[in-house]
């Protein structure tokens, strides 16, 4: 894991540091929103959207042009500087740690910024020692700007080296909030045959067995082909890898941006593994990760009763024809825990869970 004695784990890597955090705090980040801050007109629409979205992320990073890296970066810090965020988190995605601007960006926004922004996306993260070095400079920078609360990092996972390594990752620093899939990077590291952001590939199907007659194969028989999810594999390493550490993991970007109903599929597979939000790169993706990742009223209504029916805990209940015990009660939780703290920041949501009785 991290190599560090337990002591000295929670100990600030740079003198007059603020104190690394014990847990990291489960605010609600079902959607995380990117916008291009040199990008006019994206960036002034900012603003607007608080309150709208959970998180808002300036992304420095990949689909920011290189002539428009400075910009984009200074972008960050007016808007920064000129919003009140309110509730809404304030996220940045910094350039590669192999880049030539990503040493320009921690200085700049730990320094200018440092106690607006909530969560640093750190992209390509291969191993430990990638979080080591943000660590130790953020804790750095941290005591040069005097700043009183640690900033935490999310690591993208899009490279072969950083799936296998990450366990480790999300055991680095107590700084480590979550992770992201980052299926692009992440299949160009693998060479997989596909040439999308995330989502499904026809291609990538099982097949019915053919129907037999006189115990011989019919190969020419239409059957039914179901299409697999590609990134079931990794989405369920990160939500294990996160579980263990208690970080949090998301989905990642879907590029499709028209294709909505695939979209919501995806993010809603990566809901039910357990990840606990996902990325909009566009503004009608927001509405999409709002419905998936908050429970349905349905659920939540099922999970009370069973919480309501379980009394202390113990012992095995039915319900509706159903067992339910100590493990399915542990699972209502889950839900009843995130639907309070939905609720607590969306009327909308909590005149829902209200409405419908236990
Ligand atoms: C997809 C694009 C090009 C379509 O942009 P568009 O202008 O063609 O879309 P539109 O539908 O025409 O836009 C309508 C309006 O919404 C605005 N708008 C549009 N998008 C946004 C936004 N995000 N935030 C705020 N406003 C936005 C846009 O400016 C326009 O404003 P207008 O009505 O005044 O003309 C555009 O939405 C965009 O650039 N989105 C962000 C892309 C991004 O951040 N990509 C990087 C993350 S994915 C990634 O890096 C991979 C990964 C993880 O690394 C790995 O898998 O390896
Ligand atoms: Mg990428």
């Amino acid at each position: 894991m991290s190599g560090k004695s337990a002591k000295d784990f929670f100990r600030p890597l740079a003198v007059g540091a603020p104190q690394p955090l014990r847990e990291i705090p489960a605010r609600p980040s079902r959607a995380i929103h990117f916008f291009d801050p040199s990008n006019a007109k994206m960036a002034a629409k900012v603003p607007a959207m608080v309150g709208t979205v959970d998180v808002l992320l300036g992304n420095l990073e990949d689909a920011v042009k290189a002539e428009n890296k400075e910009a984009a970066r200074q972008g960050l810090v007016d808007i920064a500087k000129g919003t009140d965020f309110g509730p809404t988190q304030l996220w940045t995605r910094i350039n590669a740690l192999d880049s030539p601007w990503v040493l320009d960006d921690l200085t700049t926004l730990v320094t200018e910024i440092g106690d607006r922004l909530d969560v640093i996306m750190v992209p390509k993260v291969q191993g430990a020692e990638d979080i080591h070095y943000v660590d130790r400079l953020l804790a750095q920078l941290e005591a040069k700007a005097g700043l009183e609360r640690p900033l935490l990092v999310h690591a993208i996972l899009e490279t072969a080296r950083g799936v296998a390594n990450v366990e480790e990752i999300c055991g680095a620093s107590p700084r480590m909030q979550g992770l992201s899939l980052g299926p692009a990077d992440l299949a160009a590291d693998r060479r997989m045959k596909t040439t999308r952001v995330g989502g499904g590939h026809p291609g990538y199907l099982v097949r019915e067995d053919p129907p037999r007659v006189d115990g011989v194969a019919n190969l020419e028989a239409r059957r039914s082909t179901y299409q697999q999810d590609l990134w079931h594999y990794t989405i369920a390493r990160m939500v294990d890898a996160c579980a263990m550490h208690g970080i949090y993991p998301y989905y990642g970007p879907f590029g499709d941006i028209a294709d909505v109903v695939a979209c919501e599929d995806q993010f809603r597979n990566a809901f039910l593994l357990g990840c606990v939000g996902t990325w909009s790169l566009h503004p009608q993706q927001i509405a999409i990760a709002h419905r998936v990742f908050s429970p349905s009223a349905e659920d939540v209504a099922h999970a009370r009763r069973v919480v309501a029916a379980m009394g202390d805990g113990t012992g095995a209940v039915m319900l509706d024809g159903k067992m339910e015990d100590d493990a399915s009660l542990k699972q209502c939780l889950v839900m009843v825990e995130l639907a309070e703290q939905l609720a607590a920041i969306d009327p909308e949501l909590k005149a829902q869970y209200d409405a419908i009785e236990v």
